[in-house]
């Protein structure tokens, strides 16, 4: 007999069952998705609405997004601008990364460099000068900007204003990179100070703001890893392209060229220039006869554009992966890389110095070259020999011999007239500055970025000052600031800096419609953040600006990341003491306006050190409440000059008609209302005060307390008056008093009292009227009934009274059930003015 087996059961669950429903449904043509239309219907038409409206602004908005026009060939090349305090590294990092691009070593890292960073990229490298013009111009054409931040040292205010700055032009992507970090001992103090900086960076950016570390050097160079992963972050940045300047032409100078005429320029030194200026164009295209302005120079008629072919071009788009050795391109045309330079109508072959190899000098030199040469080999020279020698031996060209030589037009007179007339006279403050100091500058012209090339060409010496003043800055402050101290932000307070800036005024202007504005003027600072001061100090030999925020300042540990924490503590206390010492000495002295700025910043220091102790921290509350103390005869000593301001002020004040009409006490809340002068001020008055006295005080004077009759614009006064006084010295109180109640706040029923003891009309007013009935109430009134009257008089105060009484009362009830609302009415009437 056969048997029957058990048929095999199934799986019941699991993915095999899962696929074999799927399959099947796939067989019988059914959609796997449970979609049911009905389960994603609108319920509200509102709702509907709503959402069709966000998805078309979405449409709209990505449809209006700038993109690169492609159309005219390969897009410009990205900006990434490297900024950062002097000394932070900037070159260094240029160079790495064009080592990194290129592999190539630059030795100098001037004007943009161009390179080619991928098959569909390239990238030019501009070091921005720490000069806030400069700042300002590469806020303009910066797509990418790379800021420096010296890890060890922490913030500084060249960040802060260049992050201001780029807020006013259109933000362009930012990433930070911290240098120095090799300098931290501690590894812990290093990852503590690295989050530190991290958050504040992302509150000033934007949270998760890219920012890189480069540890410390090797071989004098970044670590190639570190420098790998920043160069791999820039290739694949997405750039969104900024509205304004994709509508509007503009060119980053790369290479300038003054193609004037020699023998025009021979003629008059000062004509006008003709300049090639080479660059990518970038934004939409020129048109012909546009006006264009260089940044530091003005507007200037544009000849024509040329389209030249592209010195550093795109590898082909042949398909291969990365880019050949040879497609590594980079064009860097006044960094002095590479020999020949082709230029529209030359080519220059650049021959290093060390190459060069000169015939031999005679010892004896000087114009007997052809003589000795002559003696020695006993034939006459060869012509294009001694040209050539003499060439040699000429150390300055008569233009330079003559640029250096001077008048000396009286005896012991230090000036010397050619320094005025080709400086200028915006340029006196540079005659400080040493011969070397100049020498040094001058070849600085040419370096930097667009404004430094473009200023380069309509040179005056001054100009030189500008490009590089970064170095200037150090150089000029080494002597004044010998220790620490504190400044209001943005503008160091240091005289000679502020020499240095009035230099500015001529070439740092900028156009703002259409009126040239000095950009060192004070006045055109960004908005300051109020969380943030700065503190100058001398430090690795120069004047750095440290940008101190609140929160850092509760920490103990800020002031030195890389220092010790106790170092901090006393570096601090001496802050504050000096900065007391170096305000409390001319108290007595009304400061000049510097000085009021130097007040005003030390009253806002006194109060932000509120944040700087923790009660359980480095300092205990003794010595807390001694600074605070310090701090209270500070502001006191702020408030000693201003003491003076208020007295001057009110000098100068005019009368104030509310003083007069409605007493001195309507006007008491104001601070500014009018005071007489007593004679004791008048006294202490400065001639300039006497300058500003009011007319009616002199005059008073003068006839002393007399009326001014001579007076012809004197108030015909005659027809209305107080017996005895005459109703122009409207400053005597009894005239006042007198004008006053005839005012809708005056006391009326004291004038009325007053007018009738004068005329003694009542009764006839009382008779005049008689006895008359209220018809609509049905009252009758007696006149000339006065006892009467004042009888009714009477009972209408003792029932005011009576209210007045019962209204006390309750409010007392009403205080001691709601004791807060008491508290709360004390508050405010306490505070009300
Ligand atoms: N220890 C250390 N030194 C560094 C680091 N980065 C740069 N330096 C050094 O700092 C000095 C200044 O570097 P630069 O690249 O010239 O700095 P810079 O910002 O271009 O300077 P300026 O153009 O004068 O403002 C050089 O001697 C560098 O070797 C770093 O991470 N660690």
């Amino acid at each position: 007999m056969e048997q029957s087996h058990k048929a095999h059961r199934g799986r019941q669950a699991g993915p095999s069952v899962k696929k074999k429903e799927r399959t099947d449904k796939k067989k019988r043509g059914i959609s796997n998705d449970k979609h049911n239309p009905k389960a994603f219907a609108f319920n509200s038409s509102v709702k509907a609405k709503r959402l069709q409206a966000a998805a078309a602004e979405k449409d709209q908005r990505r449809l209006h997004v700038p993109t690169i026009d492609r159309s005219n060939g390969e897009p410009a090349p990205y900006v990434i601008v490297v900024q950062g305090p002097p000394q932070v590294g900037k070159t260094l990092v240029i160079k790495s990364l064009v080592k990194h691009y290129t592999k190539q070593n630059l030795s100098d890292v001037r004007g943009p460099i161009t390179v080619v960073s991928g098959k569909q990229r390239r990238l030019q490298f501009v070091e921005c000068p720490n000069d806030m013009n400069a700042m300002i111009d590469a806020a303009k054409f910066a797509d990418l900007v790379l800021l420096l931040i010296d890890g060890s040292y922490g913030f500084e205010m060249e960040t802060f204003e260049f992050l201001n700055i780029l807020q006013v032009h259109g933000f362009p992507k930012v990433m930070g990179v911290l240098t120095h970090l090799d300098k931290f001992k501690d590894v812990k103090k290093l990852r503590k100070t690295k989050q530190r900086l991290k958050h504040r960076f992302w509150t000033e950016i934007y949270d998760g703001a890219k920012l890189f570390y480069l540890s410390g050097l090797i071989h004098g160079k970044y670590s190639k890893r570190e420098i790998h992963n920043l160069a791999r972050f820039i290739s694949v940045a997405k750039f969104r392209p900024l509205s304004w300047r994709t509508s509007h032409p503009y060119i980053l100078v790369d290479r300038f060229e003054d193609v004037t005429p020699p023998e025009r320029v021979h003629e008059d030194q000062k004509c006008d220039r003709n300049v090639t200026l080479y660059g990518y164009l970038r934004g939409c295209n020129f048109k012909k006869g546009t006006k264009v302005h260089v940044a530091g120079v003005g507007d200037c008629h544009l000849a024509g554009v040329v389209r030249l072919p592209d010195p550093c071009p795109l590898p082909s788009a042949a398909k291969k992966k990365g880019l050949r050795e040879k497609e590594k391109l980079f064009y860097a045309p006044m960094s002095d890389v590479g020999d020949l330079l082709y230029d529209k109508d030359a080519v220059y072959i650049n021959i290093n110095d060390h190459m060069v190899q000169f015939s031999k000098q005679n010892d004896d030199g000087d114009g007997d070259d052809s003589k000795a040469i002559e003696a020695k080999q006993g034939k006459a020279p060869d012509v294009g020999e001694v040209l050539v020698k003499t060439l040699q031996n000429t150390k300055y060209s008569i233009n330079e011999k003559l640029e250096q030589s001077f008048i000396q037009l009286f005896r012991g007179n230090q000036r010397n007239v050619t320094n005025l007339t080709d400086k200028g006279e915006h340029c006196s403050s540079e005659e400080e500055s040493s011969d070397e100091e100049i020498e040094n500058d001058v070849p600085s012209t040419a370096q930097g970025m667009c404004i430094g090339n473009e200023q380069g060409l309509f040179n005056c010496d001054a100009l030189a000052d500008t490009v590089d003043s970064g170095s200037h800055t150090d150089s000029s402050s080494d002597e004044d600031v010998t220790g620490m101290k504190r400044n209001r932000l943005d503008r160091s307070s240091d005289k000679s800096l502020k020499n240095r800036n009035d230099s500015h005024v001529i070439i740092g202007t900028n156009l703002v419609d259409g009126k040239v504005k000095d950009m060192s003027d004070s006045e055109e600072e960004p908005p300051l953040k109020c969380n943030m001061r700065e503190v100058s100090e001398f430090q690795d030999g120069r004047v750095r600006r440290r940008a101190i925020f609140l929160e850092e300042d509760k920490e103990s540990n800020l002031k030195d990341p890389a220092g010790s924490d106790s170092e901090d503590d006393s570096q601090s206390d001496k802050d504050i003491s000096e900065s007391d010492e170096c305000y409390s000495e001319d108290e007595d002295q009304m400061p000049g306006f510097e000085e009021q700025e130097k007040y005003y910043s030390t009253t806002k220091i006194g109060k932000i050190s509120d944040f700087e102790r923790e009660p359980g921290g480095a300092v205990n509350r003794r010595e807390r409440l001694a600074k605070d103390e310090n701090r209270d005869d500070f502001i006191g000593d702020a408030s000693k000059w201003k003491e003076n301001l208020f007295s001057q002020t009110i000098s100068k004040k005019k009368i104030n008609l509310m003083d007069i009409v409605y007493g001195q006490s309507a006007s008491i809340s104001t601070p500014m209302s009018f005071q007489q002068p007593t004679e004791d001020s008048d006294g202490d008055d400065s001639d300039e005060e006497e300058l500003f006295k009011l007319k009616q005080n002199s005059e008073k004077k003068k006839h002393d307390g007399h009326l001014n009759v001579e007076d012809p614009n004197a108030d015909d006064c005659t027809k209305s008056h107080v017996e005895g006084l005459q109703l122009s010295d409207w400053l005597n109180q009894e005239i006042i008093e007198s004008i006053r109640d005839r005012v809708v706040t005056g006391d009326w029923s004291k004038a009325a009292r007053r007018g009738e003891e004068m005329d003694g009309s009542d009764e006839d007013d009382d008779t005049a009227y008689g006895d008359f009935e209220d018809l609509e109430t049905g009252e009758e009134y007696k006149g000339g009934d006065a006892n009467a009257s004042l009888e009714d008089s009477n009972n209408f105060k003792s029932a005011e009274e009576e209210r007045r009484l019962k209204k006390l009362a309750l409010r007392a009830k009403f205080d001691a059930k709601y004791p807060f609302c008491f508290l709360f009415s004390m508050i405010l009437s306490f505070h009300s003015p």
